[in-house]
C-alpha cells in the first residue's frame, strides 16, 4: 500500500488527514479500503450486524463519540471482521481484548480500551457522512491507515 504520507504529497489537502491519535489494534498495521460509516454511542448492536456482512476488503468507520466508557468491539466482533473479509475497522472510541485482537489478521484502530461492554440496543446511525479529528468520513470515500495516520480521498 501507498504511505500514507506519500498520499499525502501526491494529493496535498485534497485528501483528509485525520488529526485524531489513534492506537493500533490489529496485526495488520496498513490498510485501505472504501469507507462504510456507522455513528452509535455506547452502544455496539449496529456495529455487530455491519461486521456480519461480506466486508468485500471495504474498512467500517465507527464514531462513538470518542468515548472511553464501554468497548464498541472485542475479539468476537472483530473475528467477524476477519472471517467475513473486512480490511479494517476504525473506532473514534474504545475496544477491549486487547491481547487477542493484537493476533487477528485485519487492521483494527481505536482510541484505548475498556473491558466494560457496550449496551446491545441497535441505537445508532449507518451510511451517514462523520466528522471527527478534523476530518469528513463520507460513505464510499477511500480510506488509507498506516502508522502514520487516516487519510481519506473523496
Ligand atoms: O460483545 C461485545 O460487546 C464485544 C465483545 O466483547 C466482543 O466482540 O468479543
Amino acid at each position: 500500500m501507498t504511505s500514507t504520507a506519500d498520499l499525502y504529497d501526491e494529493h496535498g489537502e485534497k485528501l483528509g488527514s485525520c488529526d485524531t491519535q489513534f492506537r493500533q489494534y490489529g496485526a495488520v498495521t496498513s490498510f485501505e479500503g472504501p469507507a462504510v460509516t456507522v455513528r452509535c454511542f455506547q452502544d455496539n448492536a449496529l456495529l455487530k450486524s455491519i461486521l456480519s456482512e461480506p466486508g468485500e476488503g471495504r474498512v467500517l468507520v465507527v464514531d462513538g463519540g470518542g468515548s472511553l466508557h464501554t468497548a464498541l468491539m472485542g475479539d468476537l466482533i472483530a473475528g467477524l471482521a476477519v472471517t467475513n473479509g473486512w480490511s479494517g475497522v476504525i473506532i473514534n472510541g474504545a475496544v477491549r481484548d486487547v491481547a487477542a485482537l493484537r493476533e487477528l489478521p485485519v487492521g483494527i484502530k481505536a482510541l484505548g480500551s475498556n473491558p466494560r461492554k457496550s449496551g446491545k440496543t441497535g441505537a445508532g446511525d449507518r451510511d451517514v457522512p462523520l466528522e471527527f479529528g478534523d476530518c469528513t468520513f463520507t460513505p464510499g470515500a477511500q480510506i488509507y491507515s498506516d502508522d502514520d495516520g487516516v487519510v481519506v480521498l473523496a
